[in-house]
């Protein structure tokens, strides 16, 4: 019996131990020891059996007896849940790119069909083996970019497979990876029978196109991407705001970027460390010799995977960029046996920094690539010139910078046709403001401007892009903090005088800075957006909130239209102007 103990406690001891390299956290005891068998009863009062063999006595719990039951029972809900989750399949967060997906996809299949099978409990019957290679039509695009497809047999299961780098009508080819709710994923394989009146394969310009999971859209032609982006707002505001058809003004169309290809002013090509083990003197010996290791991959993630493939170049960022890539990669290549750590390469492209900055004078410009983190950038947006810190943020596309920021601005002013309307705004708040961006560019219009900004960086040279573009400390203030915070601030500024301009992270606002937006009320509120679909549910906050205000205190959704920041991607930029009336 003795023996037969000491051998059940040595199972448990490594079975510990395992879990402890395998976690890679230490474990802390003291453990529960459990009793060998249930055939050993343990005397009541007697603890003993909790300590274990060489372990120091358990401290008293602070916790009551009702206080533990309710512990054990959370845990035992929570453990449930997961297990649960696990069987069920994951559900998405609203508005992240599989709940937008997910939304295209009940579309397609009609709501009542997916209810139907979560009635009948087949919502997680794929009909598709993992790894299959099928054969199937593409019926619907996401707003994602990605193409729905689905069997073209008779009495097959409701269900779609999502293919990247097709387009609706195609017939095509592809590798299923992963099964979900009522749908699988799959890597593209090829189109068997393209849709000529949309497709055309000349126009793709990158030779990594339909592996590297940066582009979507290059087989398209420009006014088809500008025309799926619109389609793109006008689910969003369908699927995340909440609002009637009758709240939503007629979608205008996308604004295209002056640039479609060698636009992107900002890149950033990552790679992996030498596997464990490696050799690092053969390493160097074989880097030195001028060969690159095969598991060296400098470059973007393929598409639908997280792993790195090489890119030399890329033709949607610009050729300053391009020029520079190939010595930095290179460079990698030599010194890869150093790195202990993956890392992610940063490329940016702005004015020399080394010639002084003349607001006015474009003569002496010249574009540089600029790699290090911590260097200034330089970027001119029609008359202003802007400074920031090279890790931080600023918007990556500078030829159509110019077109958004007037728009913004006219967009606002258009709401006051008449000059001398006496109740024309006269105060700008830019939320979200980065390095000054919205608070610069639409500052001759107002005769205060305040923004606020949770990076110190980005705020720090917002103070400085202000002195930069001559204008006084006066007018304009930034404060570093939380969006919702400038609420403090301005309680000198008039609601009705006031307009604010929202330009968020792709998570959009929180619920305090809404709450705090429909206390002030500013006249006007200008919301800007990379995230189309958390803008759409914040635009429905607002608006839902104050419905059934009286006169003054009601918000209207005055327009509504996309930007193409980022051609040949599915990413669309929005720009919702809201009006109280
Ligand atoms: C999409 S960027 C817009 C920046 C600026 N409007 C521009 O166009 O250059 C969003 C900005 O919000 C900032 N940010 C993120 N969370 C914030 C918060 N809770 N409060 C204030 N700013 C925040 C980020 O640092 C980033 O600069």
């Amino acid at each position: 019996m003795l023996l037969l103990a000491r051998i059940r406690s040595s199972i448990l001891r490594s079975s510990c131990s395992r879990t402890y390299h395998k976690r890679r956290y230490p474990i802390r005891g003291p453990f529960l020891w459990l009793p060998m068998s249930s055939s050993e009863p343990v005397p009541a009062g007697d603890t003993s059996w909790e300590k274990g063999p060489g372990k120091r006595p358990r401290a008293p719990s602070p916790l009551s007896k009702e206080e533990k039951q309710a512990k054990r029972a959370k845990n035992i809900a929570r453990a449930n849940a997961k297990r649960l989750k696990k069987q069920r399949g994951h559900v998405p967060e609203a508005c992240t790119t599989e709940d937008v997906r997910w939304k295209d996809i009940v579309c397609l299949l009609g709501q009542d069909v997916v209810d139907k099978a979560v009635e009948d409990g087949t919502e997680f019957d794929s009909p598709f083996e993992f790894k299959s290679e099928v054969e199937l039509v593409v019926k619907a695009s996401t707003s994602n970019g990605e193409g729905l497809a689905q069997s073209t047999e008779e009495n097959s299961n409701p269900w779609v497979v999502v293919v990247p780098f097709c387009l609706p009508g195609e017939r095509v080819k592809c590798r299923v990876f992963k099964n979900d709710r009522m749908h699988s994923l799959a890597d593209f394989i090829e189109v068997i029978q393209p849709n000529l009146e949309l497709r055309n394969n000349e126009r793709v310009k990158c030779r990594y196109f339909s592996k590297c999971g940066g582009c979507q859209y290059q087989m398209l032609s420009y006014e088809s991407q500008l025309a799926f982006k619109r389609e793109v707002v006008v689910k969003a505001y369908k699927n995340y705001s909440e609002l009637p058809d009758s709240s939503i003004p007629e979608i205008q169309p996308t604004i295209g970027s002056p640039l479609q290809y060698g636009y992107r002013t900002k890149i950033t090509p990552h790679f992996q460390a030498p596997p464990p083990k490696t050799d690092k003197a053969a390493l160097q010996a074989q880097v030195e010799a001028g060969d690159k290791p095969d598991w060296l991959q400098i470059g973007f993630n393929i598409q639908s995977q997280n792993k790195v493939m090489d890119i030399e170049e890329c033709p949607i960022a610009t050729p300053v960029l391009n020029q520079a890539l190939p010595e930095i990669y290179q460079n990698v290549v030599k010194t890869i046996h150093t790195y202990k750590r993956g890392a992610t390469l940063l490329l940016r492209e702005s004015l020399d920094t080394s010639v002084d900055p003349d607001p006015n004078d474009t003569s002496k410009d010249k574009q540089i690539c600029i790699t290090n983190n911590h260097a200034s950038i330089r970027e001119r947006v029609g008359g202003f010139l802007f400074e920031y810190i090279a890790s931080s943020f600023f918007q990556n596309n500078n030829a159509i910078l110019p077109a958004l920021t007037s728009y913004v601005r006219d967009a606002i002013s258009s709401l006051y046709p008449d000059p001398n309307d006496s109740t024309r705004p006269t105060h700008l708040i830019d939320t979200y403001c980065g390095s000054g961006l919205f608070a610069i560019t639409l500052s001759p219009d107002y005769s205060t401007v305040a923004g606020i900004e949770i990076s110190a960086d980005s705020i720090m040279y917002a103070k400085h892009n202000a002195k930069l573009n001559n204008i006084a400390a006066e007018k304009m203030s930034f404060r570093k903090g939380d969006a919702a915070e400038i609420f403090k601030s301005v309680s000198d500024f008039s609601p009705d005088k006031t307009v604010m301009v929202i330009d968020p992270p792709r998570k959009g606002c929180d619920d305090p800075f809404i709450k705090q937006l429909l206390e002030f009320r500013p006249k006007v509120v200008a919301y800007v957006s990379c995230n189309v679909h958390t803008q759409a549910r914040d635009v429905g906050k607002i608006l839902n909130a104050t419905q059934d205000e009286s006169e003054g205190g009601r918000y209207v959704l005055e327009s509504l239209r996309g930007f193409d920041l980022f051609p040949q991607t599915a990413h669309v930029e929005s720009v919702a102007i809201l009006r109280r009336v």
